[in-house]
């Protein structure tokens, strides 16, 4: 569960986050929102790229602020972005390595890698470099760096994001399953109103770094105000 009081993010004149208090908890939840309105600087502020001027976030009743990004990453929480970050040089499993040096004991990454690989199917690609990847591939490792160790909180900027249907319908049951076999929370950014129907039980709609809305996606999705900041979009 993620707890939200009072949040503000200021950058100079700008405020993408507006005294945000929402509580998400849902096993798989949207974040959705105009061009703008403050869902990427709110990840950031999650995995803590961004310090906020005030407020107060907690992950499972746990004070999030007050861990440094890695010590947040070590706790659980995992991120994807919305450009994908596969390292060209290293094969995949390097890619996944590269997280589990941090998270994981040296006696169980292999298998921890190899647990991720089997989850998102890439034990074939195992050996590619990932110059040699396609977008498919390259989402799918930058969801298997997410499943890295033992994740609590998952969060994904647009994961699908360049993918044909049937990519996405694949990635899409993928990460339905994180909840039930990792025991892991998925906060999901996507501008697929569609996909956020399909998978997301509870959704936050952010408006000018304001919440516009919160709750059940279809109860969400059919209110005016929402309709109203998406007009034309769906
Ligand atoms: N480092 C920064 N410095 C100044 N302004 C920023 C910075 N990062 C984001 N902003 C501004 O904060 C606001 C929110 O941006 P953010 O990227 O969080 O929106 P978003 O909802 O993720 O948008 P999109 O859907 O386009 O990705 C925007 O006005 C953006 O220009």
């Amino acid at each position: 569960m993620i707890a939200i009081e009072n949040l503000v993010v200021q950058f100079g004149g700008v405020r993408p986050i507006d005294n945000l208090t929402a509580t998400i908890s849902a096993p798989v939840s949207g974040l959705i929102g105009p061009n703008g309105a403050g869902k990427t600087t709110l990840l950031n502020v999650l995995s803590g790229f961004v310090s906020p001027a005030a407020g107060k976030v907690a992950v499972d009743g746990r004070d999030l602020l007050a861990l440094h990004p890695l010590g947040r990453v070590k706790s659980g929480l995992r991120r994807s972005f919305q450009t994908e970050q596969v390292v060209e040089d290293l094969t995949v499993a390097g890619n996944l390595f590269a997280i589990a040096d941090h998270v994981v004991a040296p006696s169980e990454r292999a298998a921890a890698v190899d647990a991720a690989l089997a989850f998102t199917n890439l034990r074939g690609a195992a050996h590619m470099l990932g110059r040699a990847l396609n977008l498919f591939q390259r989402r799918l490792v930058e969801l298997s760096k997410c499943l890295i160790g033992q994740p609590r909180l998952v969060l994904l900027d647009e994961p699908a994001a360049g993918l044909t249907n049937e990519e996405s319908a694949t990635l899409r049951e993928m990460i339905l399953r994180i909840p039930g076999e990792l025991g892991a929370q998925v906060l999901l950014i996507d501008h697929d109103v569609e996909l956020i129907r399909s998978m997301c039980t509870e959704t936050l709609v952010l408006d000018y770094g304001r919440m516009l809305a919160l709750g059940p996606t279809e109860e969400v999705l059919a209110s005016p105000d929402v309709r109203r900041a998406y007009l034309g979009e769906f």
